[in-house]
């Protein structure tokens, strides 16, 4: 297959029960271009957690599959898929144990081999990236929550992944913080998957957006146009902030 034109991320299919039989996922279908940016909204309940944890086979078994890059998602391959989907939890302190940011940003790639100068430069371009170079001495444990999430998205920068997939990256953000990061996540050459609730946010960053409801994709397509189809946001529990008008963003991005 042709590298360029080869998805970043190819779902077909995917159905999936929990052990003790709760069907979450009905036959999910979708894809995603290298470089595009895509919000996956939908209630509470509707699967974008098991979605999520099916990308890097952290839930597996299954029907259907994933592909990252052209990569089935199967457990022959786990080490390179891990590498190549970087998953940004919500909590920073899932992902933060290290006694220094900087070698919180090294451990992945040290993992894989990395190390010396190569390393070094890894960690110094992941945090750069993020606007966090200067804090690569300081224990994680005090910087702010925001400065936290920075790093989090650094130590899964530093693995250079084909997509980056972020669960709530702007919950508990202040306004300059949320802003930041928006400015952060435009600024990189990554495919993007978010996964959120803030639909000012997902318009602000995403093109294009998921709504995922029941364990189905319910609509696929532009991001305002999602949201300004009322219908479609009341039959799947969406709601804007009161007062936001996704006309008033939609086409300034
Ligand atoms: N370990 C589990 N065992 C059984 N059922 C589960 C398990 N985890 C999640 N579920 C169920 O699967 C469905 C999908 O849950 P999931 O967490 O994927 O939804 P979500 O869209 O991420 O929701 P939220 O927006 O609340 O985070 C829900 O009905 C949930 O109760």
């Amino acid at each position: 297959m042709d590298a360029v034109t080869t998805a970043s991320l190819d779902v077909s299919g995917l159905a999936f029960a929990y052990p003790d039989g709760h069907q979450a996922l009905f036959g999910v279908d979708f894809s995603v271009a290298r470089g595009e940016r895509v919000a996956l909204l939908g209630p509470n309940g509707a699967g974008k957690t098991t979605l999520v944890l099916h990308l890097n086979g952290i839930l597996t078994g299954g029907a259907g599959t994933v592909k990252v890059a052209g990569m089935p998602v199967d457990k022959r391959n786990m080490a390179e898929i891990r590498r190549k989907v970087g998953i940004v939890f919500q909590d920073p302190d899932d992902q933060l144990f290290m006694p220094t940011v900087r070698e919180d940003v090294a451990f992945g790639p040290a993992a894989a081999g990395m190390k010396g100068a190569e390393l070094e430069a890894r960690v110094h371009k992941a945090l750069g990236l993020v606007g966090m170079a200067e804090y690569a001495d300081r224990p994680p444990h005090h910087l702010s929550f925001g400065q936290r999430r920075r790093v989090a998205v650094a130590t899964v920068l530093a693995m250079e992944p084909e997509i980056l997939v972020l669960d709530e990256p702007s919950s508990n953000l202040d306004p300059a913080s949320r802003r930041e990061l928006a400015d952060i996540l435009r600024s990189l050459d990554v495919t993007v998957l978010m996964v959120t609730h803030d639909l000012p946010y997902a318009l602000e960053l995403c093109p294009r957006a998921l709504i995922l409801s029941g364990g189905v994709i319910a609509a696929d397509g532009p991001t305002g146009d999602l949201l300004m189809d009322e219908d479609l946001m009341r039959a799947h529990r969406l709601e804007l902030p009161f007062g936001f008008d996704p006309a008033s963003v939609a086409g300034r991005r």
